[in-house]
């Protein structure tokens, strides 16, 4: 073990929420950070359905279990596979949330649509500054198009973002879909730590819109989410100049495939 890894258990040990984590039983001291942020903001009530985005090794999801009690729903997502809670009500998927079959995996475990989405997600940190930024805006985005889908009007939403210099620009997109948005550090972040989180409270129910001009939606274009997204866009558009309706049924069904089937009815009735 290196002297600097020595060092930083060391701290780790000091700490006032790594200890609290251990001695609570919670599976990370980021829970303190969730908790705080919900006694400041009221982000997850009980009774909630939630969806958390990035949930390993399941801290938050914890946290949210012990917001909405019984009554409520709990679905944790995140690439590593999560321990299992013990709890009914909360579920976990491993999957990749930027790939739209994660989306429509939530989507089939969800009661409802969501009073609340979560997102804890970070990127894997390379230590350069500008790459790492741009990797955490690239995964906040991705969450904030997912609570679009997911949320239910006047819903709520809170994600963990890295300070940099498209940060403003990130905050001005959340602030066309929610009601009220706020920027918050809690206690439990560390002062060093470059994090901060976004709130966006009351969801105005509108549908994600790719085609804004921002410099954070060109970071996200080649995401896998993003480009079924616009492949979607740019047929209903096809359509729409074709003088064709379409009816969208939910998110679950995979728009996708109905439109291409639907073209190629279109094109055999052409041919008759
Ligand atoms: C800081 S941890 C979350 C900690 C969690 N809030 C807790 O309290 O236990 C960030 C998580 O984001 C996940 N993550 C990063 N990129 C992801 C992606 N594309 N899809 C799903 N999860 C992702 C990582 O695997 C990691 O477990």
């Amino acid at each position: 073990m290196g002297r600097k890894d020595k060092r930083w258990i060391l701290q780790r040990k000091k700490d006032l929420y790594y200890q609290l984590a251990k001695k609570n039983k919670y599976r990370s001291r980021a829970v303190y950070k969730l908790l705080q942020l919900n006694e400041k903001f009221r982000i997850i009530k009980e009774d909630d359905i939630v969806v958390d985005l990035g949930c390993a090794p399941g801290g938050w999801l914890q946290a949210a279990r012990s917001i909405v009690g019984e009554g409520g729903f709990v679905v944790g997502v995140d690439l590593q596979s999560v321990k299992p809670l013990g709890y009914d009500n909360v579920i976990t998927i491993r999957g990749d949330m930027t790939k739209r079959e994660t989306l429509e995996k939530i989507t089939s475990h969800l009661p409802s649509k969501a009073d609340v989405v979560i997102s804890d997600a970070s990127p894997n940190i390379t230590g350069v500054w500008d790459v790492d930024h741009s990797k955490s805006v690239e995964l906040t985005t991705v969450s904030l198009i997912l609570a679009t889908k997911l949320l239910k009007k006047d819903g709520n939403f809170v994600v963990k973002v890295f300070q940099g210099n498209l940060f403003n620009n990130y905050v001005d997109l959340v602030r066309n879909y929610f009601k009220k948005v706020y920027i918050s550090k809690p206690r439990a972040s560390r002062e060093s730590s470059a994090e901060v989180y976004v709130i966006g409270k009351g969801f105005l129910g509108k549908t994600f819109d790719m085609n804004i001009e921002s410099p954070v939606l060109t970071l996200v274009k080649e995401c896998p989410l993003c480009k079924d997204e616009l492949e979607e866009r740019r047929e209903k558009n096809r359509y729409k100049s074709r003088g064709v309706k379409l009816t969208v049924e939910g998110e679950k069904g995979s728009l996708i495939k109905k439109i291409k089937k639907m073209r190629k009815t279109v094109k055999s009735l052409q041919t008759i």
